[in-house]
């Protein structure tokens, strides 16, 4: 009898707990990882991020509807902040009347908005102001969108050009009929200029004097009441990598630069590591040769995820979306893949996490469609994806098992990238956040944190270029280069000298205008490096 019992009770736990997938792994699939997560913390008490000084002093300054320029080194939480304020405009002022948009689709995407030529309505911008604003007036949601908005966000400003900066405000002024900056809207712009540059900008070496990057605008210093640059890098933890990567983004290879690397790479050829790193491109025909290759060289059975687009203004914006995720994925079994978006950042399914796929499981054996999003603030998924809309997309039925290389072990479902115009969903793609990750491009991983990252850098072209692939990695154990060429390890001149003369002699704080959106006065915190110093004993 008890042996019966005991059966039975098997037989149940069996039958709750089966995953079916197709091959031997086991895994948790969402359901389960659900009921058995915690609550995330950063701060013990109350469940909120811990913000530094500098970072309680933008918020601060954001709530009392000042414009705001935030830069910093990679992994310094610009774009983590940014999200916060992002919530924080949206209760400040309507959420239709707080417009979010980034250089580009990529970048875009990641924030949950549009890029900064979709909010203008305009393709080019290689026009005049003039023209521009007739432009703008010909497109009556454009037009509206200047007269709208409350708070335009601009991430990633180190890819947006002078002109672009110059013509978009002068627009918002004259359709505003309101001759502060900006014609009175609050401006929170986020990016790094020692990044990468304005898309087609100049190449190494390559300097004249056109005006470039959008902190040469006329109108740049008076759109900003604080500009300030976040010095606690939270990416990187260990004192000597990240004061390397100080070193690196202002363009330094001194002879103790040049000695720590030789370490590093010493280490990396023994590391068996290295086998698992993303390797990155300055060009995406060498992304999509090498993903081709390998994905044929394993010879199994590709499965094939079809993304389902919708929204009115799908067609405009499906090349921004086709940047953030491709429209069609085939994945096989032992594909390397990378996740692009945070999934869950307290598990470290975040964007840019790698792993392998290990397995594929059967949609109706796993709970798909219910992980959580509320205990995490900063997860990146717009909505949950409904059943029959995971069916389309996995056509064979089937959902990727990915191992990532932390260990973990995840039932990818399918996620939704929105295009936001205000607050209006304008289009939508769902598909599976997921790309191959044997390669990457340079320019696709700006923005990500990468555990294993690999370069040949002998092509790097731009400026920005070494400093943004050296910046994703965690730990210098993560870090594999080659193709190191110490003459192309520049920063730009107008960007150095940026930092140095014209941040650094605005310290001074004007005193504050009381208007809400008015331009004031520009102050900024100290630098944590002497630019000067290094000027003077520059190689
Ligand atoms: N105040 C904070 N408390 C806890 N974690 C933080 C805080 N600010 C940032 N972070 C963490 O730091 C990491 C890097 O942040 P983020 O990606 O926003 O940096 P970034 O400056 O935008 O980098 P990049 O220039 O490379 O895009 C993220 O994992 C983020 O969660």
């Amino acid at each position: 009898m008890m042996g019966i019992r005991l059966f039975a009770a098997a037989i149940i736990v069996y039958r709750k707990f089966s995953t079916k997938s197709i091959g031997k792994i086991s895994y948790e699939s969402p359901k389960k990882v659900y009921k058995s997560r915690k609550k995330k913390s950063y701060d013990d008490n109350n469940n909120k991020p811990k913000w530094t000084d500098q970072q309680e002093k933008i918020i601060d300054a954001v709530k009392r509807h000042k414009s705001v320029f935030i830069t910093g080194s990679a992994g310094t939480g610009k774009t983590f902040l940014l999200n916060h304020i992002i919530k924080l405009l949206r209760k400040q002022y309507k959420p239709s009347q707080v417009f979010v948009t980034g250089s580009t689709g990529v970048v875009a995407c990641a924030i949950r908005g549009q890029t900064l030529h979709s909010f203008a309505g305009i393709h080019s911008h290689k026009c005049d102001k003039e023209d521009m604003l007739r432009c703008v007036l010909l497109n009556r949601k454009a037009s509206s969108r200047f007269r709208t908005a409350k708070a335009l966000v601009i991430d990633e400003i180190s890819m947006v050009d002078a002109q672009l900066f110059e013509n978009l405000e002068f627009v918002a002024r004259k359709i505003r009929g309101d001759d502060s900056s900006w014609g009175g809207i609050q401006l929170v712009v986020s990016g790094d200029f020692f990044q990468l540059p304005p898309v087609k900008s100049k190449r190494i070496g390559d300097d004249d004097d056109d005006k470039q990057f959008a902190f040469e605008a006329d109108c740049w210093d008076s759109s900003f009441a604080l500009q300030v640059e976040l010095t606690k890098v939270y990416r990187q933890s260990d004192p000597q990598f990240i004061k390397f990567l100080q070193n690196i983004r202002i363009g330094k290879l001194g002879e103790e630069e040049e000695e720590y690397f030789k370490r590093l790479q010493s280490s990396a050829a023994m590391d068996s590591k290295a086998m698992l790193a993303v390797q990155v491109y300055p060009m995406n025909k060498d992304v999509s040769r090498v993903n081709e290759e390998r994905m044929k060289s394993l010879g199994d059975e590709a499965f094939v995820f079809k993304a389902i687009d919708s929204g009115s203004d799908i067609k405009r914006c499906r090349k921004q979306l086709d940047q953030a995720t491709p429209s069609e994925l085939s994945l096989c079994l032992g594909a390397r893949v990378m996740l692009t978006k945070n999934l869950n950042t307290w598990r470290n399914f975040v964007n840019g996490a790698t792993g392998e796929i290990v397995d594929f499981s059967r949609i109706d054996a796993v709970g798909v469609g219910d992980e959580d999003k509320d205990e995490d603030e900063d997860i990146d998924t717009d909505s949950n994806t409904e059943e029959k809309d995971i069916a389309t997309i996995c056509q064979d039925g089937l959902l990727p098992v990915v191992k990532f290389d932390s260990g973990k072990t995840k039932v990818i479902e399918p996620v939704t990238w929105q295009v936001k115009d205000g607050d209006n969903i304008v289009a939508e793609r769902k598909q599976l956040p997921l790309t191959l990750a044997w390669a990457t491009s340079i320019h696709k991983c700006q923005g990500k944190t990468i555990d294993f990252i690999k370069a040949d850098l002998s092509n790097a072209f731009e400026y920005g270029m070494h400093y943004v692939v050296m910046s994703r990695a965690k730990s210098p154990e993560g870090l594999f280069i080659t193709g190191l060429d110490p003459a192309k390890i520049k920063a730009h001149p107008k960007v150095l000298c940026f930092h140095e003369k014209k941040l650094a002699s605005e310290k001074d704080e004007k005193p504050e205008e009381d208007s809400t959106t008015a331009p004031l006065a520009v102050s900024r915190t100290k630098f944590h490096f002497s630019l000067s110093e290094f000027l003077q004993n520059r190689p």
